[in-house]
């Protein structure tokens, strides 16, 4: 029966009873609702559809007050977005440059070869006079009244020390200007390289650099808060008398500084709702980040939290599997809070649904472009929420990852991206619009951490 490998993490954790027997009976309306269930509280009557999530995600980090610009040093820059144009300090070349090493020459050949050469990063040499020639190095100023360069190899030195074109067909003649880069040829002082927005990648802070730039314009990176939630959690060590390790608190930092944030601190905070409640009113960072605690258990204290502070719930559950109990709740103006679920997958659905564009849009870095792939196997969908699925990237297709189930991270541990799988589920070659994961090939931010 286990046809597909989507099934193997779903049957047990993923999928309860009720939902099971709902999507054997295909009933899409009341599937995973009715009350006197595990999932049919109030609460998560009021869930949002996945994409609306995403959209209020968005919509919240653009309406909060951001920090103004700040002046880093290059080597800081890596992964921020330029807060103003890139504009030309200097026109590139900022002098006529040598492309090759060889011999300035000047009007038709043989030249006469002048004694001293004339290195990259050294003053200018004197004006060259018609049929002489000079020794010059790769990006070498060239001396004025030069007509061109020869490279080395097409030149020949007769016994008379007289220089000749050492190319057959080319009667001692070289066009005017070959192998010269002309000062301004990549671009004048002034001229606009890039535009405010653009994430600062290892290329664009060469081009900052070579363009005479020390420091950039760019917009800092929002700060993140993690609260780490669960007294059945170890730090080290191996699991042991109903204690598990702890996966999110060292998973976190890395994942949120790649979708832009700095983590400003983690820590880990006891089931007890006062303690949660102090933690959450110390921080004065614009994103809190809690994990676990977002459902309706006995130590789940997110929910009473928020309300005691007055935060008001942007969105309460998505519609979305794993990772229904997910949270965002604006605290102030310029603080909110994103509540994601314990279980470790339905932690990362969370993050790409609710953090992913509430951290793009506070770092102001672009929205990767949508893009879709033909599902390699079909994939079993929930009666009426998305699914996100673990994918590997091959040639022209998404292959769907065993190990999905919400309290694993196998299968995203082999993963380049998420599959967002449309409720009631996607056929074999069935296309599905991807979430690339930040390290993934070709995604924004990858490494940049
Ligand atoms: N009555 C209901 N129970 C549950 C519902 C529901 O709707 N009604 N939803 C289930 C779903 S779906 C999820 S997801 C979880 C979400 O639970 P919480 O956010 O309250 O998280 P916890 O109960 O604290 O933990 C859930 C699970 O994850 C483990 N966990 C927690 N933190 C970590 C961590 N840092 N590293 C590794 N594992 C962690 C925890 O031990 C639990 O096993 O609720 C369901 N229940
Ligand atoms: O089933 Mo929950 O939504 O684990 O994520």
């Amino acid at each position: 029966m286990n046809t597909h490998p989507a099934r193997a993490g779903e049957d047990a954790d993923d999928l309860d009873v009720e939902e099971a027997l709902a999507l054997v009976n295909d009933n899409r309306r009341t599937a995973g609702r009715s009350p006197g269930t595990g999932h049919g509280d109030e609460r998560h009557r009021n869930a949002t559809d996945w994409s609306d999530a995403r959209a209020a995600a968005e919509l919240a980090g653009r309406r909060t007050g951001r920090r103004g610009p700040v002046q880093v040093p290059l080597a800081e820059a890596l992964g921020l977005t330029l807060a103003a144009p890139l504009t030309a300090l200097t026109d590139l070349p900022s002098f006529d440059t040598s492309a090759m090493d060889g011999w300035a020459v000047s009007g038709p050949g043989p030249w006469d070869v002048r004694e001293q050469g004339v290195l990259a990063g050294h003053t200018a040499h004197a004006p060259l006079t018609d049929g002489e020639a000079v020794r010059i190095a790769t990006g070498a100023r060239i001396p004025p009244d030069t007509t061109a360069v020869l490279r080395t190899e097409h030149g020949r030195l007769d016994d008379k020390g007289r220089l000749h074109v050492a190319v057959p067909q080319e009667q001692n003649t070289i066009s005017h200007g070959q192998d010269i880069r002309p000062r301004g040829q990549e671009c004048r002082d002034g001229d606009h390289l890039l535009p405010a927005g653009a994430v600062v990648t290892p290329a664009v802070i060469g081009l900052a650099a070579a363009a005479g730039y020390d420091t950039l314009a760019t917009v800092p990176r929002p700060r993140a808060d993690v609260l780490v939630l669960g007294d059945e959690l170890l730090s080290e060590g191996l699991p042991r008398e109903g204690l598990i390790r702890d996966a999110l608190g060292p998973m976190l930092p890395g994942w949120l500084r790649a979708l832009g944030a700095e983590v400003t601190s983690i820590r880990r905070v006891p089931d007890d709702e006062d303690a949660l409640h102090e933690a959450i009113t110390a921080s004065g960072a614009e994103v809190l980040v809690t994990t676990g605690g977002t459902a309706s258990g006995p130590v789940d204290h997110v929910h009473p939290t928020l309300r005691r502070i007055g935060a008001e719930l942007l969105v309460d559950g998505v519609r979305v599997r794993p990772g229904h109990p997910m949270l965002l709740a604006r605290i102030t103006e310029n603080q909110h809070l994103v509540g994601l679920p314990g279980n470790p997958l339905a932690a990362v659905s969370g993050l790409l649904t609710l953090a992913e564009p509430l951290l793009r849009t506070l770092a102001a870095r672009p929205a990767p472009e949508p893009y879709a792939l033909p599902l390699r196997d079909g994939v079993q969908g929930h009666p009426d929420h998305t699914r996100l699925i673990p994918v590997a990237l091959r040639d022209d297709h998404a292959m769907p990852l065993l190990y999905n189930g919400p309290a694993m991270l196998r299968g995203v541990a082999a993963a380049d991206a998420l599959a967002v799988v449309p409720p009631g589920g996607a056929r074999p070659g069935q296309e599905a619009a991807m979430l690339d994961l930040p390290w993934a090939a070709g995604g924004i931010g990858v490494c940049f951490t």
